[in-house]
């Protein structure tokens, strides 16, 4: 993959100087960092394929001669092809000299080179099978859809005989005669450096002809190009100039040499209809087609149903489904599950299919990850621009991070990533610092908010809130929110802040600490820069592992503790092995009664863990299997009501990562939460060593299954030793604790969210309910 991007981006400088706005900035984003969350490609599951389309611009070429000649000259070709776009690059894309570089070096053509399909498909009429080739490549093997592919899908070359015949031609005139020097500088140069055989390097390829080949796909962009104007699907065929033919497809205006005649404008269609009826009238007219492959044709069809059933019917007669070759694809992994599945009630039935022991389920299609686990996901989250603004703006914070410490049986190991807490005033700073515990410590990097995090929060406000308001409608029992699931608005007033800095980098299976947050909470993941593997798996025992469980010694030991208390490996959830996790010995819960200040003192000390037993507790997690989502850059992952206490999530190390333009080998993620102000540490319970306690639930024992415990966890600070004290923790119907609010001076401050200006978030959806104190957000 493309060198260049591997290039110290810790150098603001040359990270700002890849973004400033330029021709060549706004090709690198449409053309290379856009595609990879383009509907369909974003899709892909990860091979060398997907990497090819999301990182690197360039043809896509079909050689059809194979002759010995052939074989001689084709290398010829494509590298003076290479070079008549290098040459090219900074008169037709100008920009800074990162960005020039950044292109140079992403630049790839994939050739299609197969004898028994191809040979002699060069012009006229055979030029057909190229074309069906071309197609069903997007189409059946790589499952794209049929709208908004970047220009290299568009637009396929044809190296036939007679382009080679041309070249040789060159060839052997330059090579006899004096050499006519490219009168472009920059071509000379580079084919001096590029070790082009002799005769090749000097030649001017301006007036090689090659064959391209377009696709005319409608395009939201351009109203010409509705196929209800007639002309559509349609091909052309161009024999060029070839100089810069490449970024020629790219720049003048995506399809360059079609001179269609515009036709009568489209008779407007009936705009009277909600999207969702227009959705009902194509699925039942194509109920063969799924309702997100409808949705995209509807999209670009400007929400015309008539538009998007000519489209749908000029495809089809053109096109006849053709069933999906499985070659080269990787084995588990898949695409999409929603041929085979809804959301419904049943997620869990369902999941136990899909899911088995020790096996990891790749998914990737939004309505996927949303039916099978407990979250949902949206791709292109911010506007590109914003995006990469705040992505810039938290890599530079991240050298302030730091790795927190924490007791792993007898060593103090550090996290295997870094991470920062983000909050708004220098109140919640001091609160954050001194005040709230995490994994029984304070945490020593916490820092006040940056404009972009900030700005970003209300954005993410209101997403969360429409998520939250959808999966209560779509998801759980009887259309209701979950017992002890807040009713009110979700307001983060806090952000984690994590930086994975290369492939090993990685957070362990853990669920997010509930004791500041309250049962069911929910939290809004944002993921910048590389993509990585988030993987989630269910922790909750099947009927079978109760019985087993029941007639275990240690049934209620969970496999690691909360967030990040995990160690610096978790290469063993790669080979299924166990992972070496802390486990909290567990608490004694035979004492069933709901006397919430029983100590219970038969739990076993939380510090007496062991390897064996976090191997035991790691394999019985592991009996489920797990799922596994890679939320690409500018995404945002909402963890629902049910994700912490009966799921456990994980970032695990990579074998290899795609580097990201901006960021280089990291990825930045960012953790919104909400903090409630009644489960301020001034309200929970101490322990007896006077530290302050964590909420944990229930989830091995079947009896006391979903119950939440105050437990004491100094155990797992570096150097100390916990109690075991333990208490029941009640809480309303909607989440809020029973304790004795009088027995709290109410004069502290409260927490305050990030955004200024409140009126923004109001118009969110699922209406602004109210808030603890009149918090604004984030
Ligand atoms: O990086 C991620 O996506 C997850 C981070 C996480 O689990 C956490 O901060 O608790
Ligand atoms: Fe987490």
């Amino acid at each position: 993959m493309p060198s260049a991007w591997t290039d110290d981006t810790t150098n603001d400088q040359s990270a700002n100087d890849a973004s400033s706005p330029t021709p060549a900035a706004d090709f690198l984003t449409t053309e290379i960092y856009n595609i990879g969350a383009q509907p369909g490609i974003r899709s892909l599951p990860p091979s060398p394929e997907r990497d090819f389309l999301a990182l690197t611009w360039g043809p896509v070429v079909y050689r059809t001669a194979y002759s010995a000649r052939a074989d001689r000259l084709l290398p010829v070709f494509l590298r003076a092809l290479s070079h008549e776009v290098q040459a090219a690059i900074p008169r037709r894309l100008p920009g800074t000299p990162k960005q020039r570089h950044l292109l140079e070096t992403s630049y790839a053509c994939k050739v299609f080179s197969d004898e028994t399909r191809f040979a002699g498909a060069g012009a006229g009429a055979e030029i057909g099978a190229v074309r069906r080739a071309f197609h069903d490549w997007k189409r059946a093997d790589l499952a794209l859809p049929l709208m908004e592919l970047p220009a290299r899908l568009r637009v396929c070359l044809v190296v036939d005989e007679g382009v080679l015949r041309a070249l040789e031609r060159m060839m052997t005139t330059t090579t006899t005669t004096t050499q006519e020097k490219d009168t472009d500088e920059e071509a000379a140069e580079g084919s001096a450096e590029d070790g082009s055989e002799k005769g090749s390097g000097e030649m001017c390829y301006g007036s090689c002809p090659v064959i391209m080949v377009e696709e005319n796909f409608p395009d939201r962009r351009r109203r010409d190009s509705n196929p209800a104007d007639g002309e559509y699907p349609g091909w052309t065929q161009n024999l060029s100039g070839r100089e810069s033919v490449v970024l020629m497809v790219y720049t003048m205006d995506r399809y360059l040499s079609r001179k269609r005649a515009r036709s009568p404008p489209t008779p407007p269609c009936s705009d009277e209809d909600s999207t969702d009826m227009k959705l009902a009238r194509l699925a039942s007219l194509f109920p063969d087609m799924a309702l997100d492959a409808l949705m995209e044709i509807l999209l670009a069809s400007g929400g015309c149903v008539e538009t998007a059933t000519t489209t749908i019917q000029a495809q089809a007669s053109l096109y006849p489904p053709k069933k999906r070759s499985t070659a080269g694809a990787t084995p588990a992994i898949q695409t999409s599950l929603n041929a085979h599945m809804r959301i419904s009630h049943l997620q869990d039935q369902k999941r136990s299919l899909l899911t088995r022991k020790g096996k990891t389920l790749h998914l990737y299609a939004p309505e996927d990850i949303a039916a099978h686990t407990p979250c949902t996901i949206i791709h292109n989250f911010l506007p590109a621009a914003q995006a990469n603004a705040l992505l810039l703006e938290l890599l530079d914070e991240s050298k302030h991070f730091s790795r927190y410490r924490f007791q792993l049986f007898d060593r103090t190991v550090q996290s295997p990533h870094s991470a920062s807490i983000y909050v708004a005033t220098p109140e919640q700073h001091r609160q954050h610092t001194a005040e709230y515990t995490y994994g029984g410590t304070y945490r020593a990097t916490v820092r006040q908010t940056t404009p972009h995090l900030r700005a970003v929060s209300g954005t993410v406000q209101q997403a969360v809130n429409a998520e939250i308001q959808h999966r209560i409608r779509t998801v759980y029992p009887g259309g209701r929110k979950l017992k002890y699931q807040s009713p009110k608005e979700w307001m983060p007033n806090a952000a984690f802040v994590n930086c994975y800095d290369g492939p090993t980098e990685a957070v362990g299976y853990h669920s997010d600490e509930l004791t500041y947050l309250g049962p069911r909470a929910v939290i809004g993941s944002l993921s910048l820069g590389v993509e990585r593997e988030f993987r989630v798996r269910r922790i909750v025992p099947t009927d079978d592992e109760d019985a087993a469980a029941a007639a275990a010694e240690d049934p209620e030991a969970p496999e690691d503790t909360s967030e990040g208390r995990i160690s610096a490996h978790t290469a063993a959830d790669k080979t299924s092995t166990p992972t070496k996790a802390p486990i909290p010995s567990e608490h004694n819960n035979n004492n069933n009664n709901n006397n919430n200040n029983n100590n219970n003192n038969s739990r076993k000390s939380p510090t007496i863990s062991s390897p064996a037993a976090a191997a035991t507790a790691a394999a019985r997690a592991n009996a489920q299997g797990q799922i596994s989502i890679h939320p690409p850059h500018n995404s945002l992952l909402v963890m629902h009501a049910e994700m912490q206490e009966e799921w456990k999530h994980a970032i695990v190390p990579a074998q290899t990562i795609s580097p990201h333009p901006l960021a280089g080998n990291r990825r930045i993620n960012v953790t919104y939460r909400w903090y409630r102000d009644s489960l301020h540490p001034r309200h929970t319970p101490r322990c007896r060593c006077g530290a302050p306690t964590i909420l944990r639930c229930v989830q091995r024992r079947r009896e006391t299954r979903g119950r939440y415990m105050w437990m004491c966890y100094a155990g797992y600070a570096p150097g100390k030793k916990g109690c075991s004290f333990f208490q029941w923790a009640d809480f309303d119907e909607d989440g809020e604790p029973l304790w004795d609010k009088t027995a709290v001076p109410d004069d502290a401050p409260w927490l305050e969210n990030f955004v200024e200006g409140q009126d923004q978030l109001e118009a969110g959806v699922g209406g602004h309910v109210g808030n603890e104190k009149g918090n604004a957000s984030i």
